[in-house]
């Protein structure tokens, strides 16, 4: 484009020189500059220049041919229901879902920037196995000052890209890739167990979306750095509320268009900000006292993940230490990663459960065989292998993965896929994970239906679900770093709630016909009551 617009002047410089000394040009250039004809000339250039923009715009001229071939998505549509913050289903299937699902890409412009949705697993594989290429848009862009960067913090595992991102995940990886005590997880459903017979004796039903919320706090806390918020017993503590708070202000949409609100908040927004030197407070003092603690050796085989931290950065040498505020945003991080994300992912179990009783009679039997009938905890070795509760979990992933989009990428560079399309160089990538899982082509026509055998692959000869299409924690060097942690928590807690309850779908229930999900970041159910009866 600069080589054309520079040769053009160039050209036009050459004919005003030929023309100069002619008396009739010049005549012309009098008349062309007379007061006035000056309105007309100048209404004629704000013409020819809208008609220029607008021919841009619309047939975007200056736009490489591979990036025009992309199919269009309709962003207007897509855009007002971003604004009026419908479900994110309500969103896809609206606006998105017949094209991606034909296609397999589609693009529109949002905000100044182009984004790019990718939905098949041959894109899934290309981005996944090119991070150098697809980077992470960081939480860098967002201005220092903002509630979700300080909360967040400005680099951690998950908003990191190159070495940076190596050296976060280097310290993290032994901490997360051990066995887990599931006695942690055990002591949280027995607490659930008994917040839900009191629901159960007061309303007659359980909210079990947000049952499992408080479950999946607790057993962070614990197990990321040994603090127990008690939010089963006191959902009002003064550090579950001082979370929530945070969680809510931080993911508030109306601070994502406006950042710049955060600089001189006020009201409500401003005892936000306070709330999170509370938190953060609480935070520094932990790592405080676990650096301690291993100084003075005083540390069990069973330790937390910020403990894991600091002592793999100190006995391997090989990677740096990470600082403490490093540490603190990390530990930051896992409770946005690594809390709701399962809580998600147990509801729409047991919803399914509850939907399909053969399904779940199956699943109890299976717990029933593995961990016994007598209300114990379940040890590491009794949930190893539970391949048809951990189908359901799988299927019911598929079906509402909680982290419906993979977050945003950044071009690098210009990067040409096989069939010609073109993703420009700064332009943002979207894997859509829900639409991959949702597309008849991949999964047939019952895509819809809540089938736990499809991954089983000695039902299905042998066939493996293709690990590029079935993507729920991604795949490949990013993917969950809390996998392992997530799939141990739900065997542990579905084995023992199985065990002990049996779940029903309520008569009058909206869920009867489908699942319905809520607004925000994550797929999640809404307002998904559960009839719990006690098995004894
Ligand atoms: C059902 C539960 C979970 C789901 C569906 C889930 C999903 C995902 C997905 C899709 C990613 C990839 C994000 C990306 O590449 O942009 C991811 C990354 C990550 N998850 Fe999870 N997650 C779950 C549980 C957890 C837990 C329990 C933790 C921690 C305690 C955790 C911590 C993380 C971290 C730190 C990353 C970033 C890894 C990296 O970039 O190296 N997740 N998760």
């Amino acid at each position: 484009m600069t080589t054309i617009t520079a040769s053009a002047t160039q050209y036009i410089d050459s004919i005003i020189q030929k023309l100069s000394g002619n008396e009739n040009v010049e005549k012309l250039i009098e008349k062309l500059t007379a007061k006035e004809n000056r309105s007309t000339i100048l209404g004629s250039a704000a013409v020819l220049l809208t008609a220029y923009y607008v021919l841009i715009n619309q047939l975007e001229l200056n736009r490489p041919k591979g990036f025009r071939n992309i199919p269009k998505l309709n962003n207007r549509k897509n855009v007002i229901s971003l604004f009026r913050n419908d479900p994110f289903v309500d969103r896809y299937n609206a606006n998105l879902k017949a094209l991606l699902e034909d296609q397999g890409i589609g693009r529109a412009r949002m905000a100044g920037n182009d984004i790019i949705f990718l939905a098949t697993p041959e894109y899934s594989r290309v981005l996944l196995n090119n991070n150098d290429m697809f980077l992470k848009d960081t939480t860098e862009t967002s201005p220092k000052y903002t509630l979700v960067r300080k909360f967040f913090g400005g680099i951690n595992l998950v908003f990191s890209n190159g070495d940076v991102w190596k050296r976060h995940r280097a310290v993290a990886n032994p901490a997360f890739h051990r066995s887990w005590d599931t006695k942690l997880f055990g002591h949280c459903a027995n607490e659930m167990s008994e917040q839900m017979d009191k629901d159960m004796a007061n309303e007659g039903s359980v909210e079990i979306h947000s049952m499992f919320q408080r479950l999946t706090l607790d057993a962070l806390g614990l197990a990321a750095f040994g603090f127990d918020f008690q939010s089963l017993r006191n959902p009002k503590g003064r550090y579950v509320t001082v979370y929530n708070d945070l969680m809510k202000g931080a993911l508030n949409g109306l601070y994502f268009l406006f950042p710049y609100l955060d600089r001189f908040p006020i009201g409500q927004r401003y005892k936000m900000h306070q709330k999170l030197k509370e938190f953060d407070e609480l935070l520094y003092d932990i790592i405080k006292t676990k650096k301690a603690e291993i100084e003075s050796q005083n540390i069990t085989a069973n330790s937390d993940l910020l403990t894991m931290m600091i002592k793999a950065a100190e006995s391997e040498g090989t990677v740096a230490k990470l600082t403490d505020q490093e540490l603190r945003d990390n530990l930051s991080i896992f409770f946005l990663a690594g809390h709701d994300t399962t809580a998600n992912s147990l509801a729409c179990t047991l919803y399914y459960l509850a939907l399909h009783p053969e399904y779940q009679d199956r699943a109890r039997e299976e717990a029933l065989a593995a961990i016994g009938d007598d209300g114990t905890v379940p040890t590491s070795e009794q949930i190893k292998h539970l391949p048809f509760i951990d189908n359901c979990i799988k299927e019911s992933l598929r079906l509402c993965p909680s982290v419906a989009q993979l977050p945003g990428r950044v071009m690098a560079d210009d990067y040409h896929l096989t069939n010609g399309y073109l993703l420009p160089k700064g332009s943002r990538v979207i894997l859509s994970i829900y639409s991959m899982h949702h597309n008849k082509k991949y999964w047939g026509d019952d895509v819809e239906t809540f089938r736990p055998e499809r991954f089983d692959e000695s039902a299905n000869g042998g066939k493996k679900v293709d690990p590029y299409l079935w993507v729920p924690f991604s795949f490949g060097s990013r993917s969950c770093i809390g996998q392992q942690f997530s799939m141990i928590e739900q065997r542990v807690v579905l084995t023992m709630l199985l065990q002990r309850y049996v779940f029903k779908l309520p008569a009058d229930s909206p869920h009867r016909e489908k699942l319905q999900f809520g607004r925000g970041g994550l797929l999640h159910p809404a307002n998904l009551r559960l009839e719990v009866v006690d098995r004894a």
